[in-house]
């Protein structure tokens, strides 16, 4: 052990818990940072297992007398960590593990304090509270945590316990103890109200989180669920007077990340006033999708994916948005952003950076996110003519009157933001060069989608090119990666149908989630809230990606505004601008979610 590192230590001690006679646990400081073990109830269900539950980037190790931990994969630790596992697995065949003991230890020593900024907020109750808790649910929080709602509202803890037990749901997979659980949860959430701008309140709330950590290791976590405008208030007063005097200090920080370059670059030489490039986690809750999640594994862990991925067998590629409601009661936020700040400019150009980049050199954040980058400057800037604008209007449809954009009253008369877009993107580079990445976004439109299309190119020399008739685009196989809803992975073969005759048609292999697994997908906010305790990075942005990503929209969003180009108006609940089309024929290209057999 001592030829590892003099930071990683390992120790035994005697458990407190009648169920296990005997407890090891291994310490591993860095930064003062203990990692986090792993509840060995959990692991004992599958014996020994190299991979945590929670967390599947976390390497569970195994100690010489069968004891089980995890560690946090962040960056600092993961190195040290690994050489530590690979030693042990050397020393302890696979087949002499014991029975995971307990482990405990460090745990004990340190606690993490989640605090919600802006908790009387539409986000905190939609999602974070609701992920806390399916966290909580599922055993995956650490041992000892607590959760402070913090924002201007003037409430008592019960209140804020009965917001929140308003929002929280049980998983439908297991409800027995549910109410019990529910209940546990609540009385670990406390309410502070206070100012974002006031160093004197974020004192008041250090004291109060001080005298919840009950001495031990303190590790804070501040979600900043507010508009933008105050960010930089609350970011200053949290880490001047609230953050961790010994453990760590994280910020997720909401998007949007600016307006542009400029913006964007401001707010980020404003949070590095107060934080290290490592404490902010900057959220794209699209990164936290199973569907997302899933397409690195796709890509590289398919043998027959991954040699097709390139200019040479795929036509193009669409990444398709669409949402069947309006700016309901976010209009204010939304008029100031449109649909490409708002879709576009994150999650889409992050889907299509995990779909384009190259092999990351391992599974570490920096590796990936070195590899999304790389990609990303790779692209050309947009261009006016490179993109399509729309804007949705009122509608009647059965007797029901659907309405325009510009009728929310928080939306100015002569508003020109766009509620949907379509773009064609480039990478300039030897994988994909010409082959054209096409974006499609819409609020108000006749279904609620978000999927991935791959269509691969025609044939060469098909001889079966007759069945097909003069529209070739018939029997292009396309791969879609849904990702919601009904999320599943199909691909569109060419098949003979039954019979004696030589008839094809379309058929889909499909990967349909629901009929596949039975476990509930977890919402992508758990994921991400959980990784962000955890240290864990890669589903974060990094600053560089986000200049990057700025890069390519910031000329043509400029160009909108300064021309005030007139988007083209398309009736509420419809497939949007018909432009859409245009821009997509320029390229030989067809909307794949828009043919018949979708
Ligand atoms: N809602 C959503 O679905 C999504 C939201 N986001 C982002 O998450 C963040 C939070 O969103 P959301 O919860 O909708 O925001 P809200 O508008 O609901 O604001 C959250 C809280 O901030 C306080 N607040 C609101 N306006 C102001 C103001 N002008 N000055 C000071 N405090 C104010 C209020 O609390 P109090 O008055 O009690 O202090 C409010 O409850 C934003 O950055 C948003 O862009 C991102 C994706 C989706
Ligand atoms: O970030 C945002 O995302 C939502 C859509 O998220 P989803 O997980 O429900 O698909 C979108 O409605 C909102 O405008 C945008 O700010």
């Amino acid at each position: 052990m001592a030829t590892i590192s003099s930071s990683i230590r390992c120790c035994s001690s005697s458990s407190s818990s009648s169920s296990y006679s005997n407890s090891s646990y291994i310490e591993v400081h860095q930064k003062n940072v203990p990692f986090s073990l792993v509840s060995p109830k959990r692991l004992a269900a599958k014996k020994v297992s190299l991979q945590s539950k929670c967390n599947p980037y976390s390497d569970v190790i195994i100690m010489q007398d069968g004891a089980v931990g995890t560690t946090a994969a962040t960056t600092e630790n993961k190195a040290p960590l690994k050489k530590l596992k690979d030693e042990l697995l050397s020393i302890i065949p696979p087949d002499e593990h014991k029975e995971p003991i307990e482990v405990r230890g460090n745990n004990d020593k340190s606690t993490v304090s989640i605090t919600v900024v802006g908790a009387s907020g539409d986000l905190a109750k939609k999602k974070i509270f609701p992920a806390l808790f399916a966290l909580y649910y599922e055993d995956c929080l650490p041992e000892h945590f607590t959760i402070f709602g913090y924002s201007r509202s003037k409430m008592t803890d019960a209140e804020l316990r009965n917001m929140v037990s308003r929002t929280l749901t049980c998983r439908i997979d297991k409800r027995e103890n549910c109410d019990e659980k529910m209940e546990q949860f609540l009385q670990r959430c406390f309410y502070q109200s206070g100012q974002y701008d006031s160093q004197e309140n974020f004192m008041e709330l250090d004291k109060t989180l001080k005298e919840h950590e009950s001495g031990r290791i303190s590790n804070r976590l501040f979600y900043l669920s507010i508009p933008p405008n105050i960010f930089i208030d609350a970011v200053r007063c949290a880490s001047l007077s609230a953050s961790a005097s010994d453990g760590w200090t994280r910020v997720i920080v909401e998007k949007p990340f600016g307006r542009d370059s400029g913006s964007s670059a401001a707010l980020t030489r404003a949070l590095k006033q107060y934080l290290e490039e490592d404490q902010i986690f900057r959220i794209d809750h699209y990164l936290g999708k199973e569907l997302v999640e899933n397409l690195s594994v796709l890509r590289f862990s398919n043998l027959i994916f991954e040699p097709l991925w390139s200019r040479q067998y795929i036509r193009n590629v669409q990444f398709i948005f669409s949402e069947d409601f309006g700016t309901e009661g976010r209009g204010g936020y939304f008029d100031h952003y449109g649909i490409i700040r708002d879709i576009m400019q994150n999650h889409l150009l992050q889907i299509l950076a995990l779909f384009a980049m190259e092999t990351p050199v391992s599974l570490d954040a920096e590796d990936i996110r070195n590899e999304k980058v790389k990609v990303l400057r790779s692209m050309r800037p947009l261009r006016v003519d490179d993109v399509v604008i729309g804007q949705y209007k009122s509608h009647t449809k059965g007797g029901v009157t659907y309405p325009g954009y510009t009728d929310d009253k928080t939306v100015p008369k002569d508003s020109l933001t766009p509620t949907f877009a379509a773009a064609s993107l480039f990478i300039d580079n030897a994988r994909w060069d010409g082959v054209p990445f096409l974006m499609k976004a819409g609020k108000a439109l006749h279904n609620r989608r978000a999927e991935i299309r791959v269509q691969f190119r025609h044939v060469p020399g098909n001889i079966y090119n007759r069945n097909f008739g003069t529209d070739l685009d018939r029997a292009t196989n396309e791969l879609v990666i849904r990702v919601q809803p009904d999320e599943a992975i199909y691909l569109k073969i060419n098949n003979k149908v039954p019979g004696l005759g030589m008839r094809l048609d379309r058929s889909n292999l499909n990967l349909l989630y629901k009929a596949r697994y039975s476990k509930e997908i977890p919402d992508a906010y758990e994921r991400l809230l959980l990784d962000a305790i955890e240290g864990e990075r890669r589903l974060f942005i990094r600053s560089d990606e986000l200049d990057a990503a700025w890069s390519l929209f910031t000329p043509v969003l400029k160009d909108l505004e300064e021309k005030r180009i007139i988007p083209e108006y398309y009736p509420y609940g419809s497939r949007g601008p018909v432009g859409a089309h245009y821009l997509a024929a320029r390229y030989n290209v067809k909307w794949g979610d828009l043919g018949v057999d979708e």
